[in-house]
C-alpha cells in the first residue's frame, strides 16, 4: 500500500540525512519544504520533496493536504500513563495551601497512587491506561516511554510492566518501557531503605529480565527519596540486566544526580527544574539528553527548567509530558510545546525539535521516528488549515490537529 500526500502547505522537520538529535544553536533550525509531497509505503516514509517533483504514478491512495501542514508525531519520552484512579483530592488540598512535599510526607503522593494500584486488578489497570493512551494518540503523540513506579511491591511493579507490554502489543504506537521501582519508599520499608533496594535488585530485576519487561531503569534521585549513592547502586544493578538509565533528577533540589546520570551513561536526565552551573557543565560533551517537563512545573507551580541557559550553553534539550496522576495529569504534547515557548522562552523551532527528534533520542527511537526521513515510520500529524507552524504553540489550548497517522494509517479511535 503506497499513499501520496500532496499539496502539503509545509512539510516540517525534514531531515534528508538522518540525525540523532540537535543541540545548542542548531535547535533553532527547523528544516521544512513548502508546497511539498510525501510518499508512504507500507507504513514507512519512502519519498518526499517539492510538488514540482511529485511522482505521477506508483501510489494506490492520494490525500490532498491543501492548506494544511504535516509534521512528525510528537515523541513523548517521559510518561507514567499506567496508573490507577486519580489524585484529584490532593489537587484540591494543594489549592487550599498544602504543598506537594507536605502531601507526600503525610503518606499521600506516590504512596497514595501505589495503594490504589495495588488494589486494582491488572485488567482494570489496562482498561484505565488504554484510555489515556488513546487520548494522547489523538493529541498527536506517535511514540512514548512509559514507566512503572506506582507498584512499589514486586508483584505490583510486574503488574504495571505487564500492562505496558500489553499496550505495546495492542497499539501501533512505538512504546519504550522503564522500570522505576525506586520511585518512593513504601511504608513497610520506611526505616529500611537498603531492604527495599535489595528487594528491587534481588527479586524484581531478575523477573523483569526473565520476562523481558523493560529497556530502561529509572530512580527518583531527590532529597527525601533516593540519594546519589542509592542511584548509583540501582543503575549498576540495572546495567547487569542490560537496562539503560533514564533518571528523575533535580526536580526540587540539586544533589549530584545529573553527575551520577552522566557517569553511568544515562540516555536522559529528566526534570531539571533546579540546575546549578556545574550541572549544566556536567552535561556538556556527553550523550545524555536533558529532558524538561514544563507541564509539571505548570501544575505544581514550581520553577521551569532553565531551557535558555541550557541551549545557550550548547546543550540539546528534549520536551516531554511526565503524564502522571500527581504532578502532571495531562499527556498533551501540544500544551507542552506552547508552555515551553511561553514560559521557558524557547522558540517554536526549538520547541518542535525538542518534542520530535530530541524526544525520539531520549527514548532510543531516533532511528525510527522524530523526523521526516526516508525509512522512518510514517507517524504523522496533519494540521488544520494554519498559516505557520508557530501557530501551534501560539494558539495554546486549541487543537490544531486535523488527523493523526501511525505507520501511515489514519487513526480514528
Ligand atoms: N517526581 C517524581 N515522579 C513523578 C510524580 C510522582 C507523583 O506525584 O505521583 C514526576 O515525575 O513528577
Ligand atoms: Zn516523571
Amino acid at each position: 500500500m503506497t499513499t501520496l500526500f500532496k499539496n502539503i502547505k509545509e512539510l516540517i522537520q525534514v531531515r534528508t540525512e538522518p540525525i540523532s538529535y540537535v543541540s545548542g544553536k542548531a535547535m533553532s533550525e527547523l528544516p521544512t519544504i513548502k508546497n511539498a509531497f510525501l510518499m508512504v509505503n507500507n507504513g514507512l516514509i519512502s519519498d518526499f520533496g517539492s510538488m514540482n517533483d511529485c511522482p505521477k504514478t506508483g501510489f494506490s491512495e492520494v490525500i490532498d493536504a491543501t492548506g494544511r501542514m504535516i509534521l512528525p508525531s510528537w515523541c513523548d519520552s517521559h510518561t507514567h500513563i499506567v496508573y490507577a484512579g486519580n489524585r484529584e483530592g490532593e489537587f484540591v488540598d494543594r489549592i487550599k495551601g498544602l504543598s506537594y512535599e507536605a502531601i507526600a510526607a503525610n503518606g499521600g503522593g506516590i504512596l497514595n497512587s501505589a495503594k490504589k494500584l495495588q488494589e486494582t486488578s491488572e485488567e482494570v489497570l489496562y482498561q484505565q491506561s488504554k484510555e489515556r493512551l488513546e487520548d494522547v494518540i489523538q493529541l498527536g503523540t506517535g511514540a512514548l516511554e512509559i514507566k512503572s513506579g506506582y507498584g512499589l511491591t514486586v508483584a505490583a511493579e510486574l503488574k504495571m510492566l505487564r500492562v505496558i507490554k500489553r499496550l505495546k502489543e495492542n497499539y501501533p504506537i512505538a512504546v519504550k518501557t522503564t522500570f522505576l521501582g525506586a520511585h518512593a519508599l513504601p511504608l513497610e520499608y520506611k526505616e529500611n531503605k537498603e531492604g527495599y533496594l535489595k528487594l528491587l535488585i534481588d527479586e524484581a530485576l531478575p523477573k523483569i529480565a526473565e520476562e523481558n519487561l523493560a529497556e530502561y531503569i529509572d530512580i527518583f534521585c531527590e532529597t527525601g527519596y533516593f540519594s546519589v549513592e542509592d542511584t548509583e547502586l540501582m543503575l549498576e544493578a540495572g546495567k547487569k540486566y542490560g537496562l539503560i538509565p533514564k533518571i528523575h533528577v533535580n526536580q526540587f533540589t540539586a544533589i549530584g544526580g545529573v553527575q551520577a546520570g552522566v557517569k553511568h551513561h544515562a540516555l536522559s536526565v529528566d526534570h531539571l527544574e533546579v540546575m546549578r552551573d556545574e550541572d549544566i557543565e556536567a552535561l556538556k560533551n556527553t550523550k545524555t539528553m536533558p529532558v524538561a517537563l514544563p507541564s509539571c512545573s505548570y501544575f505544581l507551580s514550581i520553577p521551569y527548567a532553565p531551557a535558555r541557559k541550557m541551549i545557550n550553553a550548547g546543550l540539546p534539550l528534549a520536551l516531554a509530558t511526565d503524564y502522571n496522576p500527581g504532578s502532571t495529569p495531562s499527556g498533551n504534547m501540544n500544551f507542552v510545546i506552547s508552555t515551553a515557548c511561553i514560559k521557558m522562552k524557547m522558540t517554536p523551532e526549538e520547541a518542535i525539535n525538542a518534542a520530535t527528534i530530541n524526544g525520539a533520542y531520549a527514548m532510543g527511537l531516533d532511528d525510527k521516528v522524530g523526523s521526516i526521513t526516508k525509512g522512518k515510520q510514517a507517524n504523522l500529524i496533519l494540521t488544520k488549515q494554519i498559516n505557520s507552524y508557530g501557530f501551534i504553540p501560539y494558539s495554546f489550548g486549541t487543537n490544531q490537529i486535523e488527523k493523526v497517522y501511525l505507520k501511515g494509517k489514519e487513526i480514528c479511535i
